[in-house]
């Protein structure tokens, strides 16, 4: 009895342990099927020992994505999950269960599973008043600015039959083409990827800037619609009406009055959805009747009325035959497991990503095991899971290696981080010719010139570092094997042009540790030139928006370092650019210096954020909270009370939009 019970507790926490990864972190650790089966072990067992109820339990709640950086709103109708089945068997059983509760008729409308985060879009006389995450379940984030920058969610909906008050539910999901853009700039900055678009999107939908939330190109499937004063009794008319006023419902959905309809859908959308420019992972059945779906009701966690069907990721079963090491720019050290090649979702697969050390531990890998490898939604295939019944000859355990692959200098592994680095960055090649050539990718310093050039120049030792190309001369490139006058020459003028290459470029060019483009960017504007950057505190630099810890501290770890502040002095030798141009610096003025400005409501000439962004474009502070310190409140409308009465206390001036402005003049 006492071992039950204990099992109970440990698959407890698991799970506890995985919804946190999964929906705070956005980062799991198992695939969803894994997660799946240790939910349903666990179910399996509470339903056999009844005793060791908990109300906490993960099989009676909805996993949390609260995180404390936004404010919460408690939904007017809880927002549930759904029950989840890969079995056939449970779609019939679910159909036949529903008959006999209702014993009249019915239909069921099927649809597609969209996989990303839930959302709750409440319109007000038609106007988008207010986004939030589903949360626990009874309450979530707000997430309304982020909400307005996405495509396809309209702020105003169209038509004259829009109830005055309706709350819309969907899905944001992050499109595939988006999603391997953004994993590859994240892959060129040796960030950790997107393991799938779902983690994606809802990764994005919680950052604090809603311009980045913008550039990420999420989009909304709405799939339900509910409020007082419906128009129609019917999920489907309702679904069909939202389409109509503007919203993205999609036309994948259907009415079945039979269970061999259902079927037909589950098997003809398992093939159609992959040609979709969004990730689903399965068919939701929901009772088209509002009715009726209200007299089947809902258990604490989902609607008794409603399962999903979800379609089992494709895997495919071979052999381990090695585990080979890369190192990147950064001296990231990354495994790679070599498979004997196996045909999975089309493709030939003969790589598989093992992520770290803690990853190839918990698969306890050995060379010539039988490995399950999965393409669910990721880019790259991966191992997750070991046929231990099939290991005749139990080969050498693979751990991960303590040695560079290419310098053979012993690994560091940072506290808090599960990948482990080659800290010999001065002298790795590998770490140094991928330095030059992130230098000079078309984002950054855009010269044309191949890795296998690189490598050329490298082992001739006509550069040993990207400054080193500004050096270059003709007589050193002419007489190269297969070189002529014509390559050296565009070489050379290629070298030339990317000395007007702005300022912010050159910054991300630099290589420094997480200063993605979007960073320098935001860099660049903070610290209009390379010495105010230099100059800068972690405090400096934490104050620019999306600017957190870690990059400060690797910002200022960069200019601590005398072989970087003199490799940035030899290219301002060359005559690269190290400040920001005059037009970008023209916009900048010191009309707010020293003062500290509060924004409060919602605005009409601007967006929050552009006036946030005036703030400090003209030297004034902006910060969240009123305090002493407060010259102005830049007031909206519906200005929050607690604000107002506070502001009231301290005497603070409130300004309007129009008097904001004109302080600009
Ligand atoms: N790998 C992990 O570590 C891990 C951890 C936690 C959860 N998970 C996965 O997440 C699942 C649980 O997540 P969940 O509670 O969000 O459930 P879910 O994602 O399985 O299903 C419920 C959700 O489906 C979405 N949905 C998409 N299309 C829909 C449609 N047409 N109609 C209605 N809803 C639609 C809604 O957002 C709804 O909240 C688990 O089954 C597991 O697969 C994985
Ligand atoms: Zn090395």
């Amino acid at each position: 009895m006492e071992s039950v019970k204990l099992q109970i507790e440990s698959l407890r926490s698991q799970l506890h342990e995985h919804n946190y990864n999964y929906y705070v972190l956005s980062q799991p650790t198992i695939s969803d099927f894994e997660f799946d089966r240790l939910m349903r072990q666990l179910m399996e067992l509470e339903a056999a020992y009844p005793e060791y109820y908990d109300p906490n339990s993960p099989s009676v709640r909805v996993g949390s994505d609260i995180n404390n950086n936004f404010t919460q709103v408690v939904h007017r109708f809880p927002m549930l999950s759904l029950q989840n089945t890969y079995s056939e068997g449970e779609v019939t059983d679910f159909y036949n269960r529903v008959k006999r509760t209702l014993n009249e008729e019915f239909e069921i409308v099927c649809e597609l599973k969209f996989d990303g985060t839930s959302i709750s879009l409440v319109y007000e006389n038609g106007r988008l008043t207010r986004a939030v995450t589903r949360g626990d379940g009874r309450k979530g984030d707000d997430v309304t600015a982020n909400a307005r920058t996405i495509r396809n969610i309209p702020l105003v909906l169209k038509g004259d039959d829009v109830p005055p008050y309706i709350e819309v539910r969907g899905e944001i999901l992050m499109p595939w083409s988006s999603f391997d853009a953004l994993n590859k700039e994240r892959a060129e900055q040796e960030e950790p990827l997107f393991a799938n678009p779902r983690n994606a999107a809802s990764g994005t939908l919680k950052m604090q800037d809603s311009r980045v939330v913008a550039s990420r190109k999420l989009e909304s499937y709405i799939y339900s619609m509910l409020g007082d004063s419906l128009p129609s009794r019917s999920h489907f008319e309702n679904m069909t009406l939202a389409r109509g006023w503007g919203l993205n419902v999609s036309d994948t959905m259907r009415k079945c009055g039979t269970l061999e309809e259902i079927f037909a859908y589950l098997k003809e959308w398992d093939v159609a959805r992959k040609t979709l420019p969004v990730i689903t992972d399965g068919v939701v059945l929901k009772v088209d009747s509002l009715t009726q779906q209200r007299n089947l009701g809902a258990t604490s966690k989902f609607p008794r009325w409603s399962i999903a069907f979800k379609f089992s990721a494709e895997q495919a079963v071979t052999r381990l035959e090695s585990v080979s090491y890369q190192v990147g720019r950064t001296g990231a050290v990354t495994p790679v497991a070599n498979l004997e090649p196996v045909l999975l979702s089309g493709t030939t697969v003969k790589r598989a990503s093992l992520y770290n050390e803690d990853a190839i531990l918990a698969l306890d890998l050995h060379i010539g095991d039988r490995v399950y490898v999965e393409k669910g939604g990721e880019i790259i295939p991966k191992i997750t899971g070991v046929d231990k019944e099939a290991r005749f000859l139990l080969g050498d355990r693979v751990t991960f290696t303590r040695k560079c692959p290419d310098c053979g200098t012993p690994l560091v592994r940072n506290e808090d981080e599960a990948a482990y680095y080659c800290p010999n960055s001065e002298g790795c090649p590998t770490q140094i010719k991928g330095r030059i050539e992130h230098f000079v990718t078309r984002k950054a310093m855009d010269i044309t010139i191949g890795p296998e050039t690189i490598n050329l120049l490298y082992e001739k030792g006509l550069i040993s570092d990207a400054a080193d190309l500004y050096r270059l001369r003709f007589e050193d490139l002419v007489y190269l094997e297969r070189w002529g006058q014509t390559s050296a020459n565009n070489l050379l003028e290629s070298i030339e042009r990317s000395k007007s290459v702005s300022y912010e470029r050159v910054l991300y060019a630099l290589g420094i540790r997480f200063v993605g483009e979007t960073v320098a960017r935001k860099l660049a504007q903070a610290f209009p030139d390379i010495d105010q950057l230099a100059q800068a505190t972690v405090e400096q630099l934490v104050a620019v928006d999306e600017i957190g810890e870690r990059i400060a501290r690797s910002v200022t770890a960069y200019f601590a370092n005398t072989l970087c502040v003199d490799f940035v002095r030899r290219l301002r030798q060359y005559g690269l650019q190290f400040a920001l141009s005059q037009e970008m610096l023209a916009a900048k003025t010191d009309k707010l210096k020293g003062l500290s400005i509060v924004i409060s409501g919602t605005f009409e000439l601007h967006s929050r954020d552009e006036y946030k962004a005036m703030i400090l474009q003209n030297g004034g502070k902006n910060s969240g909270s009123v305090s002493k310190n407060t010259d102005y409140i830049l007031a909206g409308e519906n200005m929050g009370p607690a604000k107002l009465e506070k502001a009231g206390k301290l005497g603070v001036k409130i300004i309007d939009e129009k008097a904001f402005l004109e302080m600009l003049q």
